[in-house]
């Protein structure tokens, strides 16, 4: 785990120190759009234009930033438009490895150099990358969703939306909520280096899931009836909850299976077809035990329960 600084690789674990033991997550940096005619987006620059067989996405399939937008390269049938590279499970001392089909490379650092041989800062996944312009169009998963979720309607002829219009403020609010206490929640508990940074993602996260169990008892999807983007944001941190994050980030008030809405909605949407295929628990669980050394040095990797996603979820009776 490392970041770049002056043009070379240092290998370093997050720095807490100066936050009182808070981990606090840095800023994505590339952040253009991919548009159906290369229009600018809401910010960057102009250029990328939706086109088959340009882009290219590399993920991690641990990560669950990378894991939406394999969800939505899946759901919006991109797969024959976008191509992808899945990085190793594990990361340690040279940050994310990888056997590049582009350029040979064999560290994700090397791609971001690439890009920007300035860059400062970590290398994260996900990269969405112009194969054209040799550069990273976004490396922000939550814009990288959004694009996959239009841009390419007019050459797939897939119209489904995940971010429909009269749903928008909805959505917003319901995911600043989730991003801070849920999302990145699970992180904060792990990541601290201080029992009250801890304890307060800990309790975050817990009176933020409480309040998700309660809205989906009385409604089938976050939004209300209709599946929108802010379900699979927070579908790829519930589905890693019970095998990492409750032992693994300390995250152990309950097991979701110990919430039964939020248990049944989790199945639902692992359910939607092709969903089972973005999730990978073998390098989920292989890449959080393994590579965060300073929080589990013995690397063992916990067996854990088997949990059934594909019993019955009963939630069309709901809403
Ligand atoms: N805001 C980014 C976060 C991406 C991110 O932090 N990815 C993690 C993996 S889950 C990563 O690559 N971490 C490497 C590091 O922090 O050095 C997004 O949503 O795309």
């Amino acid at each position: 785990m490392g970041l770049l600084q002056n043009g070379e690789w240092v290998d370093q674990w997050y720095d807490t120190k100066n936050s009182g033991g808070e981990f606090r997550r840095q800023d994505s940096r590339f952040r253009n759009w991919l548009t159906a005619d290369g229009s600018a987006g809401p910010n960057g620059e102009a250029g990328f234009k939706a086109e088959k067989g340009r882009y290219h996405l590399y993920v991690s399939l641990a990560c669950p930033w990378a894991h939406r937008t394999l969800i939505f390269r899946r759901l919006k049938q991109l797969e024959d438009y976008i191509d992808v590279t899945v990085v190793d499970p594990i990361m340690l001392e040279n940050g994310w490895e990888m056997a590049d089909p582009l350029y040979g490379l064999n560290f994700l650092y090397e791609l971001y150099l690439k890009a920007d041989p300035g860059y400062e800062g970590r290398v994260t996944v996900p990269v969405l990358w112009d194969k054209q312009e040799e550069s990273v169009v976004s490396n922000e998963s939550s814009e990288i969703i959004r694009m996959l979720n239009s841009a390419f309607n007019h050459l797939t002829g897939n119209s489904d939306d995940y971010y429909p219009q009269t749903l928008r403020e909805e959505i917003h609010n319901l995911n600043h909520r989730i991003y801070d206490s849920i999302n990145n929640g699970v992180y904060r508990a792990g990541f601290a280096t201080s029992q009250a940074a801890y304890d307060e993602a800990f309790h975050q996260l817990f009176s933020a899931l409480d309040w998700v169990e309660e809205r989906l008892s009385r409604q089938r999807y976050l939004a209300g009836n209709q599946l929108t983007e802010a379900d699979w944001r927070l579908f790829t941190t519930l589905i890693r909850f019970d095998a990492v994050y409750h032992g693994h980030f300390k995250t152990n008030r309950q097991l979701l299976t110990e919430f039964s809405a939020i248990s049944a909605y989790v199945r639902e949407l692992y359910q939607v077809p092709g969903v089972a295929n973005t999730v990978n628990f073998d390098h989920i669980k292989t890449h959080y035990y393994v590579s965060h050394q300073t929080i589990n040095p013995t690397g063992i990797v916990p067996v854990g329960a088997d949990v059934d996603y594909n019993a019955p979820h009963d939630r069309q009776l709901i809403g």
